[in-house]
């Protein structure tokens, strides 16, 4: 059989290639236990263990490829699928759904100026020049700040958008800023935010298998949820239990057994968000907790 007959009778999955999402999203792929092999220069890798075939493409190029039907799924930055429908705006047969925040590809675009320029809003930008990878977003932002008979001329670069202020291409830029860094050393300064972006998982209008969508989804959120989250286990008095549940309520509610034989004892277990775990057990410890274990979570199946 040859390798579109192959694809055929599989649930194609477009994932990036390379990029800021392709390690997490290769991290993803391996928590939802997706195994496959991708040859040497291969775009297309068929998953051993499930009937999907892994289509690698450029992040920016996913929403074309599942919004048009023929692939099923895919995981890409949120400011892209935007980027996308400003241009192509979905149909009742067209476009992509986001199903998932994945929790990471955190980021922000934004307008940024020169630091100590004159320009300190947006709307100072109008009918001046802006640089961007992101034309489509640009355009559209401006357009709605613009009165009748103005117009900013919107120019696309392919990268190292931050080098266009100094290099006297443009006024302003429309660029994506994580920690900040690069707006930083480029003298540069944020005066709005356009889009707030992560990585998201999408689905096609009309994805050709259903039930292992639902399947890969709930597979991919248990383990994103176990990457967020730990176990928590104390023994606390029954008298301060509600002090302490206030403190770490848990996903659903704590889950309280009775300790024998100290009486009045209870061994308590939440699950808690990693990234504030340091302050909860601090608080915990405040409130009467004894004991305190937290332990990390392999994998999970919860609802939102
Ligand atoms: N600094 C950043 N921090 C976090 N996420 C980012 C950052 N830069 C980009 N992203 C996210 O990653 C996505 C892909 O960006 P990236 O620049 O890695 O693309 P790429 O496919 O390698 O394209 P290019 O060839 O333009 O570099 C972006 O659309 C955005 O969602
Ligand atoms: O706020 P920071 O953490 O500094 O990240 C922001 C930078 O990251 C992205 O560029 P990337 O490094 O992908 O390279 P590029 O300029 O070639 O797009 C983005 O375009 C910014 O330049």
């Amino acid at each position: 059989m040859d390798l579109s007959e192959t694809l055929n009778e599989r649930l194609l999955f477009a994932v990036p290639k390379k990029g800021r999402l392709h390690q997490n999203t290769l991290d993803v792929l391996k928590g939802s236990d997706i195994k496959f092999h991708r040859h040497n220069r291969l775009d297309i890798a068929l998953v051993k263990n499930l009937p999907i075939a892994l289509v690698f493409l450029p992040a920016a190029d996913i929403p074309t490829f599942v919004g048009e039907g023929k692939v099923s799924l895919g995981i890409t930055g949120r400011d892209q699928v935007l980027e996308h429908e400003a241009v192509v705006p979905p149909t009742d047969t067209t476009g992509v759904e986001e199903v998932l925040d994945l929790g990471f590809g955190g980021c922000k675009l934004q307008v940024q100026v020169p630091a100590k320029g004159a320009i300190q809003t947006p709307e100072q930008l109008v009918g001046k020049t802006v640089v961007t990878s992101f034309t489509n977003l640009a355009t559209k932002y401006f357009r709605a700040l613009e009165s009748e008979g103005e117009q900013t001329t919107i120019k696309y670069v392919g990268g190292s958008v931050e080098a266009a202020c100094a290099l006297g291409v443009a006024d302003g830029i429309v660029d994506l800023v994580e920690s900040g860094e690069t707006m930083r050393v480029a003298g540069l300064k944020a005066i709005s935010t356009v889009v707030e972006s992560s990585a998201v998982l999408i689905v096609s209008k009309h994805p050709t298998d259903e039930k292992l969508i639902k399947i890969i989804k709930s597979r991919i959120k248990g383990w994103i949820d176990s990457q967020r989250y730990v176990s928590c286990k104390y023994n606390i008095h029954r008298d301060d239990l509600e002090a302490a549940s206030k403190i770490a309520p848990g996903k659903r509610s704590p889950t309280v057994t009775t300790l024998h034989p100290e009486n009045g004892w209870v061994a308590v277990e939440v699950m808690i968000e990693k990234s504030s775990i340091a302050t909860k057990l601090d608080d915990l410890w405040e409130a009467g907790a004894k004991d305190i274990l937290v332990l990390p979570l392999l994998n999970t199946r919860t609802s939102d």
